[in-house]
């Protein structure tokens, strides 16, 4: 199966085929490890009763079954105290039969996020989002990656080449924890020279423009015009905003302007059907290399 589709413009990244692929890989690893008698699970936590996280959490649930992997999930009401949310992590932190925890972000605001996040054991921390996983990913050793900035990199090297990545000018656009910084570290890892720009970057349009690569992880729907890329560009979006259609509908949008981006750039995700299936075939990779890990293999 080709994860790109030449367009009349650059080419279209096939997010959704690239996941297939990962995820056809990942059942052959679980088969691997459930021969030597382990079974990989994730046990997935969502608090509250956000709809979107509600669809997320289901997705994620699904994609565990199609590869084999058992997950657990537990639903807990908003009320839940931040104690009893921790109470619930050190238990499946203590729990061997379990290899990853996640907890759906984000959580009630009387809920410490960070509190969360240090409570799980980093050996089981799927998100890549523990302290002691971030230290190690920003030293370049082998640890639990972030899933989204982890897709990107097997997306750009799908377009790129493995070691097509070397030398290149990378600008990822927004500086989270959750994709930015983590993406920053792989992009440096990889020999690119990487810019991080931000709400307070001067010129960013400008600083942007001299991009080879472009990550765009803001979180503002098509903010990123064609004004922004040098063409022959390659751009991976990690927006994922719904806004609401004229005829009253909500319609997912990245932040990029893809329809005007797309004829300059060399190659460009969707969305949605670009990053958002990466991000998902990515956790169950992690879930698969957490359980190897646990089990010393
Ligand atoms: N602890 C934690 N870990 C996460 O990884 C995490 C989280 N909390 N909270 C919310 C965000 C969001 N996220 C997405 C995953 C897949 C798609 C995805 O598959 N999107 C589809 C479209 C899905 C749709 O139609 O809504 C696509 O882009 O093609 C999107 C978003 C994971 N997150």
């Amino acid at each position: 199966m080709s994860s790109t589709v030449a367009t009349e413009q650059g080419l279209r990244i096939d997010g959704k085929a690239a996941a297939a692929e990962l995820l056809e890989q990942v059942k052959e690893d679980v088969q691997a490890v459930v021969k030597h008698g382990v079974l990989p699970t994730l046990a997935v936590i969502l608090v509250g009763d956000d709809p979107a996280s509600d669809v997320y959490v289901r997705n994620k649930v699904r994609a565990a079954e199609n590869v084999g992997i058992r997950s657990l999930e537990y639903r807990l009401p908003a009320s839940t105290s931040e104690a009893e949310l921790l109470q619930r992590v050190k238990d499946l932190n203590a729990d061997a039969s379990v290899h990853g925890i996640l907890v759906q972000m984000p959580v009630p605001k009387h809920i410490s996020e960070a509190a969360v996040i240090q409570a799980i054991d980093p050996r089981k921390d799927v998100d890549g989002f523990h302290k002691e996983n971030v230290g190690a990913l920003s030293q370049g050793q082998d640890t639990l990656v972030p899933c989204t900035p982890a897709g990107c990199m097997l997306l750009l090297r799908k377009v790129l080449g493995q070691d097509g990545l070397r030398g290149l000018h990378a600008v990822v656009v927004g500086r989270s924890n959750i994709v930015g910084k983590p993406m920053a570290a792989l992009l440096l890892q990889a020999d690119c020279s990487v810019t991080v720009l931000h709400s307070r970057s001067k010129d960013a349009s400008a600083l942007c423009r001299q991009a080879d690569i472009v990550i765009a992880a803001v979180g503002r729907p098509a903010i990123i015009g064609a004004d922004w890329i040098k063409p022959g560009a390659v751009v991976i979006d990690v927006g994922i905003n719904r806004i609401s259609t004229l005829e009253g509908k909500t319609r997912l949008v990245g932040d990029v302007d893809y329809d005007a981006v797309a004829p300059i750039a060399r190659a460009i995700t969707p969305v949605p059907g670009g990053v958002g299936p990466m991000t998902i075939a990515g956790l169950m990779a992690n879930t698969v290399k957490a359980a190897r890990m646990q089990a010393g293999m």
